[in-house]
């Protein structure tokens, strides 16, 4: 966490007002050469959220993990207004001599809340992912999706103001995959954190986000960034709304041009 809180309060000051995270001008070349992202300017408003999709290899983990403080961009900024990030990954990474509660109690441990609040949190954020009644078992007696949402509920207790999330749901079957994102919109729709959510599905992006930012193939640009006018909460349903289906066909038409 030391390396995001140096990275980005000095920038965080030059930050418009309500606007949570900033990249300017973001190039990342690697090392080895590979020019991954060229020229990213992208502001995440308070509240939103954004999905970024993209060829394969375009970048957009990349960028993520810039927000994060994980990488540093080779040219530009990027900024973060907040120190409250919380971050879900693809795997969910349990402890596995854990159970359930004392992973979810994790980052309220490192942040040395008291045992009491500790504990209240922890146990509404179970409730809040649907974990009630499996407190006490450990990762290994778990779903995919059950492992998924107790590592969302890790992050939940530290209520951060931006989530940053990688593909959270790329390991989960098709069912469960479409059940999270709907306990996922819900809690957004609850907590109204500012989220940052990479997929390579553009039907996870609309039913998740207000925002759709579109990348081209490496080095990843800015190609598109597309409203989705829907109210929260949204109803699993809405995926068999005209609508829905022409958003998800313009940026999937978008998306095709990129390769
Ligand atoms: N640490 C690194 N060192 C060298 N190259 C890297 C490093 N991390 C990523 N890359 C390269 O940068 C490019 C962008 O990678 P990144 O993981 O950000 O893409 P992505 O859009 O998230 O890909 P995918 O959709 O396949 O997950 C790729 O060509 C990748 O090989």
């Amino acid at each position: 966490m030391g390396l995001v809180d140096t990275m980005n309060d000095v920038d965080a000051r030059h930050l418009t007002k309500g606007v949570v995270v900033s990249a300017s001008g973001v190039t990342k070349q690697f090392d080895s050469g590979t020019l991954a992202l060229a020229g990213i300017d992208l502001d995440i408003a308070e509240g939103d959220f954004v999905a970024v999709v993209g060829p394969s290899g375009c970048g957009k983990s990349t960028l993520l993990r810039m927000a994060a403080g994980l990488e540093r961009p080779t040219e530009g900024t990027v900024a973060l207004a907040t120190e409250s990030v919380g971050f879900i990954f693809q795997e969910p990474t349990l402890l596995p001599w854990r159970s359930v509660r004392a992973n979810v109690e994790l980052c309220a441990e490192l942040a040395r809340l008291p045992k009491a609040q500790r504990r209240s949190r922890a146990q509404s954020a179970i409730d809040a992912v649907g974990l009630t009644g499996f407190e006490s078992q450990l990762p290994r007696t778990l779903s995919g999706g059950m492992k998924m949402r107790c590592s969302l509920a890790r992050t939940l207790t530290s209520e951060p103001e931006v989530m940053l999330l990688d593909e959270p749901f790329g390991a989960l079957d098709e069912m469960t995959r479409l059940d999270m994102q709907t306990e996922l919109q819900r809690l957004y729709a609850q907590r109204r954190f500012t989220a940052m959510f990479i997929t390579h599905s553009v039907s996870e992006a609309v039913f998740l986000a207000n925002r759709v930012i579109v990348m081209s193939a490496r080095p990843g640009r800015i190609t598109a960034d597309i409203r989705i006018d829907f109210p929260y909460p949204r109803d699993p349903d809405l995926r068999f709304d005209a609508r829905f289906t022409e958003y998800v066909a313009e940026i999937s038409e978008t998306l095709r041009g990129q390769r």
